[in-house]
């Protein structure tokens, strides 16, 4: 794998997932660090500016709560903790609000549990309205519904919960924010001549053996639960960074390709490993049935999907949806994320692109199924 480049590649990559932990979060241990949430929601809302999708995945509801209720110590007791995470989720939020409203960026409240994520139903509508917010402009402030997950269903860490963002709705970047500059060889507390780990493959057995856990009494899951997370990020193509959410300007300086932290990547080609995650996630809503010079052109050319190549549309389906490309000979040759809904499709298939304005009054794309989101069976 070429290193070198690999930072490059992050500069222009369209959507973040900003993962923030307990340990950054809080002051010392005593409630949230507001002047470090006005920083990032500044960095995160110039990101937005260059066009960059962000959804925050943030801790710290404990942590708020505690130092509401004026509980020093972490309780033990399930509902104790339960209780915590309500009263400072709210208090979190709110301060996240405000922070972003300075930079004229709306935010929106999202609670995920277990089921959220594996019930097939419910997936798809959490993934909708991300994506419905994320076109709205607003920034997704994510979080474990702590008040109601049972200990035998809770992620526990938000790392684990950031990969399962990232992967839901296909980030190109997951950005770890921690109170460490990154993964080292060994846990810098044990060992301060452990040196840091720039890049790695995140499949990497050996990244396993250098993370430990966390010491702060405030994090969750330490560098075994971000090495994991990495892992499960890349299935769906997204590149993890390990990074210290306290270096200046932090955010911005990773999106723009400076080699900060630890930068964890997928072994497949992203695009590859994004569309076989996204043919094994979702169901196929519809058909078209492509001409000759179609199907050339995807097999042979690796080219887009323009309507003028299809000839007959089935099924009902939404844009963004899933649906099954079928040669003259009947057999299915590609899957892929559609660019219109099925009564618009029907209406353009057969005409050549420019034609699109004229024949739905607005023109979103010139492609039925970008390149990108097409995967060749
Ligand atoms: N190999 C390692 N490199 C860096 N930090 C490590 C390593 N192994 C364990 N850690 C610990 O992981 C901690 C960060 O994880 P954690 O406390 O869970 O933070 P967060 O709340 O941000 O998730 C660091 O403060 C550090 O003590
Ligand atoms: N959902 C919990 C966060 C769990 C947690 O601390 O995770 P992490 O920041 O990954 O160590 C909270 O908001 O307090």
């Amino acid at each position: 794998m070429d290193f070198s480049s690999a930072r490059q590649q992050l500069t222009g990559r369209k959507r973040w997932v900003v993962k923030i932990g307990s340990a950054l979060l809080t002051d010392n241990g005593r409630g949230v660090n507001r002047a470090a949430i006005h920083n990032w929601a500044g960095q995160m809302a110039a990101l937005r500016r260059q066009g960059i999708e962000v959804l925050l995945v943030s801790s710290g509801a404990v942590a708020a709560g505690m130092d509401r209720l004026g509980w020093r110590k972490r309780p033990e007791s399930i509902h104790q903790l339960q209780a915590a995470a309500a009263v400072g989720q709210s208090h979190l939020v709110q301060v996240y609000e405000q922070a972003f409203g300075q930079y004229d960026c709306r935010t929106a409240q999202i609670l995920l549990d277990h089921d959220d994520l594996s019930n097939r139903t419910r997936y798809l509508n959490a993934r909708s309205t991300l994506k419905t917010l994320l076109a709205l402009g607003a920034v997704p402030i994510i979080n474990e519904n702590d008040t109601v997950v049972t200990d035998e269903i809770r992620f526990g860490d938000n790392d684990t919960l950031g990969a399962l963002v990232a992967n839901l709705v296909e980030a190109d970047v997951l950005l770890i924010l921690t109170d460490a500059d990154g993964l080292f060889t060994e846990d810098p507390r044990d060992n301060p001549a452990a040196e840091l780990v720039r890049e790695a493959v995140a499949a990497d057995p050996r990244l396993v053996a250098m993370a430990g856990d966390s010491r702060s009494g405030l994090g969750r899951g330490g560098m075994a639960t971000k090495v994991r997370a990495a892992q499960l990020a890349a299935r769906s193509g997204a590149r993890t960074v390990i990074v210290g959410g306290s270096i200046d300007g932090v955010i911005e300086r990773v999106a723009a390709g400076e080699e900060l932290g630890t930068l964890l990547l997928p072994e497949a080609d992203p695009l590859t490993a994004r569309k076989r995650w996204l043919a094994g996630q979702l169901q196929v809503r519809g058909q078209l049935q492509l001409d000759a010079g179609a199907e050339r052109a995807l097999r042979a050319q690796g080219k887009s999907l323009l309507p003028v190549g299809v000839t007959g549309v089935s099924g009902r389906f939404h844009r963004g949806e899933l649906v099954s490309c079928v040669g003259v000979d009947g057999v299915e040759i590609a899957r892929g994320l559609v660019n219109y809904d099925s009564g618009e499709a029907k209406k353009i298939c057969g005409q050549p692109s420019d034609r699109i304005l004229d024949l739905l009054g607005y023109r979103d794309d010139d492609e039925l199924i970008h390149r990108d989101n097409l995967i060749l069976l």
